[in-house]
């Protein structure tokens, strides 16, 4: 996950291959809590790990669920239910801005608390208690349970029960308004079975019922839970009488039709890669029962083309540009979002009718797409229900033809996973300008590794991808300055210096002399290194430590002044290069190995202070030395190092000169990271 400030996204230029994506953030929390209020225990797999179902885990851990993770294996979680008693009676629970856990558990909680006698409050984030639940509470207070709300009448916080077992009214039909969220109705239909133990109970629904596939994302579960509740229409449930939760034993979930989403726009805008034949998406297909998946007819009406089977879809570009359309969305709330930024890469103007739901989700959906499209250039018009979406304006003819009036934008996020999500998209526009996700690890909410998964399959040309090059002499502060650049910026880390260290050690393994020229090289060329866990392995076994010491740096600048050894390593310390971003450290970084690199720092500090660093560094790791001996075999080092034929040690023509003697290691990163800023476009 990128838990970093912002995230820059380089200009992309193509996408290919296969994505495994996290389980269905819906069926995931609907699944557990029927796990918990089930009778006996449920194996579930491939549920989401998420910041909406850790919320979920936890309330239902505090509720006296037991849970044990990687049970029955790996990937697997075991529910004991507890069968619709209540082994807690009082709790407060905290619910983040996890809706898909607030309004079910509300309508369990208020049952069973009346049922039982007992007392529970809800609560989450701001933003939670600014999303309306009162229709919720208002079916509920209808049934005959306490509820109050404890800051403004209709939201949350909410207190449930009063302690007392209280008398259900459930005779007459239960009314509850389906135009706003479906989410009150699935929290009723998951909850009112436990109720439903002598006599049938009816839901109706007033008004017309929005979001129809999540309800038939419930009554598909409730089913699964041996619930099958009879529906008349989309207006009228009936929970049979003697209804009781009952575990299926096992129960897989999909992957996240709404996640699949963006992999299916990718691949309908990237154009396709050599050796690749377009995106295929593994663990949810046409046979989902999620209601997202009819995304799929959607991007099919704006031109891709998409071929799939039961749990797999395949995605390749088909017209391009896409076409424009006027779709009523109501039937793919979530997934429509993606529609927007495919419409900033259609021809004409796209309408998304339907979608006032989208006003009250993670934030106002609908102004904040508007919003950040804007800020790439696009025309933008938004009513209460709808959102019509025009291009930035290409062509040769655009006023501003290089970037097809497309403007590099900072895209606000507003917490919110899908806004950030989609805009990654807006990265393959052909004006290749810059796009920065602000707050990107919003996506932990459904999705936390989905930055790392669209880079896997996403392409840029090698020359767009950034790199930050930063050299200079033996303990100058490389290593920690580059880690720390990387780590803000969410860049891969290359320690070049480490290839020469492991080059060293493995021709001490092997008895091979320093002075052996092609049989170092040889080496080099086939170094078997693994990176795991921010240990370095070689052949298997663990060179972390060894690595770092005084004498294999001696070795290794020994090692690095063959001009064969140097040529054996070099592709290897190309592939670094990748996506988003690269940060290198060593002494040729920015003069030979990426001599395009749009920030090379020199990098250097006075050697008795560099003397007195390493020194430092040394006895923190409880390695005696002597300043005098490191300072000798520092200059040596140098020496070596600047003086040799090939690939010297020397500031690029083009870098920045960066003597860190009297700054801290803050002080360096903030400039380097200033610098790098007065880069950017914008
Ligand atoms: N700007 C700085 N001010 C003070 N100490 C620093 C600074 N930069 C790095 N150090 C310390 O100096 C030591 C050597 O740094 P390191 O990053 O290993 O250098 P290099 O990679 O150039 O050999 C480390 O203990 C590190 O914490
Ligand atoms: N890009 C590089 C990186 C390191 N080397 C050589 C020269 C150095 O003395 C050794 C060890 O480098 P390393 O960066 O790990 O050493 P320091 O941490 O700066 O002491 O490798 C090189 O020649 N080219």
């Amino acid at each position: 996950m990128y838990a970093i400030d912002h995230l820059d996204i380089p200009p992309l230029s193509g996408a290919g291959g296969t994505v495994r994506l996290p389980g269905s953030k819906s069926i995931s929390n609907r699944v557990l809590l029927l796990a918990a209020l089930s009778v006996g225990q449920t194996d579930i797999a491939d549920l989401l790990d998420s910041d909406d179902t850790r919320v979920m885990l936890a309330a239902l851990a505090q509720l006296g669920c037991r849970i044990e993770t990687e049970t029955p294996g790996p990937g697997w979680l075991r529910v004991h239910g507890i069968g619709g008693e209540l082994p807690v009676r009082e709790g407060a629970l905290f619910l983040g801005n996890a809706g898909t856990a607030m309004r079910p558990l509300t309508a369990a909680l208020a049952l069973l608390a009346s049922r039982h006698g007992g007392k529970f409050e809800l609560s989450g984030i701001p933003r939670m208690h600014e999303r309306p639940i009162g229709d919720l509470v208002d079916a509920l207070r209808q049934l005959g349970c306490p509820v109050d709300c404890l800051g403004q009448e209709g939201y949350p916080p909410l207190r449930l029960g009063n302690g007392a077992a209280q008398a259900l009214t459930l005779d007459a039909p239960i009314r509850v308004r389906g135009d706003v969220s479906s989410q009150f109705l699935t929290a009723l239909l998951l909850a009112l079975p436990l109720v439903a133990q002598d006599r049938p109970v009816t839901i109706e629904v007033v008004g017309e019922l929005i979001s129809k596939p999540y309800i038939e994302i419930t009554l598909n579960l409730l089913a699964r839970f041996g619930v099958p509740v009879q529906r008349e229409g989309w207006s009228r449930f009936i929970i049979p009488a003697g209804s009781r939760y009952r575990s299926p034993g096992q129960i897989h979930v999909e992957a996240d039709a709404s996640s699949a989403s963006y992999f299916i726009a990718l691949g309908a805008i990237a154009p396709p890669q050599p050796g690749h034949d377009g995106i295929t998406i593994e663990g949810v297909g046409l046979a989902s029962i999620q209601g997202d998946i009819r995304f799929v007819e959607a991007a099919r009406q704006m031109g891709a083309e998409i071929s799939g089977e039961a749990n797999r879809l395949h995605i390749r570009r088909g017209a391009w540009p896409l076409r424009a359309v006027d779709l009523d969305c109501n039937h793919i709330p979530d997934a429509a979002m993606t529609l927007a930024v495919m419409a900033l890469y259609a021809e004409g103007t796209t309408t998304l009718r339907n979608i006032a739901s989208w006003r009250v989700k993670e934030t106002d959906r609908i102004a904040a797409m508007a919003t950040e499209c804007r800020k790439l250039g696009a025309i933008m018009e938004e009513g209460d229900d709808f959102l019509r979406i025009t291009p930035p304006q290409g062509g040769a003819t655009a006023p501003d033809s290089t970037t097809h009036g497309w403007q590099p934008a900072a895209i606000h996020t507003y917490d919110d996973h899908r806004v950030a999500m989609c805009f990654s998209l807006a990265a393959f526009n052909p004006g290749r300008v810059r796009v920065r996700i602000e707050d990107p690890k919003c996506v932990a909410k459904t999705f936390p590794d989905y930055f790392e998964t669209l880079f896997d399959v996403c392409e840029a040309e090698s020359g767009a991808i950034p790199v930050i090059c930063i050299d200079g002499p033996t303990a100058s502060g490389k290593g920690t300055l580059a880690a720390e650049v990387a780590r803000q910026l969410g860049y891969h880390l290359l320690d070049s210096g480490a290839l020469y260290r492991a080059t060293a050690l493995a021709a001490q393994d092997a008895g091979v002399s320093l002075d052996d020229e092609p049989a170092l090289a040889r080496l080099a060329a086939a170094l078997p290194l693994a990176f795991r866990d921010h240990r370095i392995f070689l052949a298997g076994r663990d060179i972390t430590d060894p690595l770092r010491l005084e004498s294999t740096g001696g070795m290794a600048s020994r090692v690095s002044q063959y001009p064969a050894v140097r040529s054996a390593l070099h592709a290897l310390q190309l592939s670094f290069r990748r996506l988003p971003g690269l940060v290198a450290d060593g002494r040729d970084m920015g003069t030979v190995v990426f001599p395009d690199a749009p920030l090379k720092v020199y990098l250097t500090a006075s050697v008795a202070q560099r003397a007195q660093r390493r020194h430092k560094q040394l006895i923190s790791k409880g390695i005696s030395a002597s300043i005098e001996d490191l300072l000798a075999d520092l200059q040596v080092r140098d020496a070596r190092d600047m003086n040799r034929s090939t690939a010297p040690l020397k500031p690029a023509e083009d870098a920045l000169q960066l003597d860190n003697s009297e700054l801290d290691i803050e002080q360096s990163v903030r400039q380097v990271l200033n610098w790098w800023q007065g880069r950017q476009q914008p």
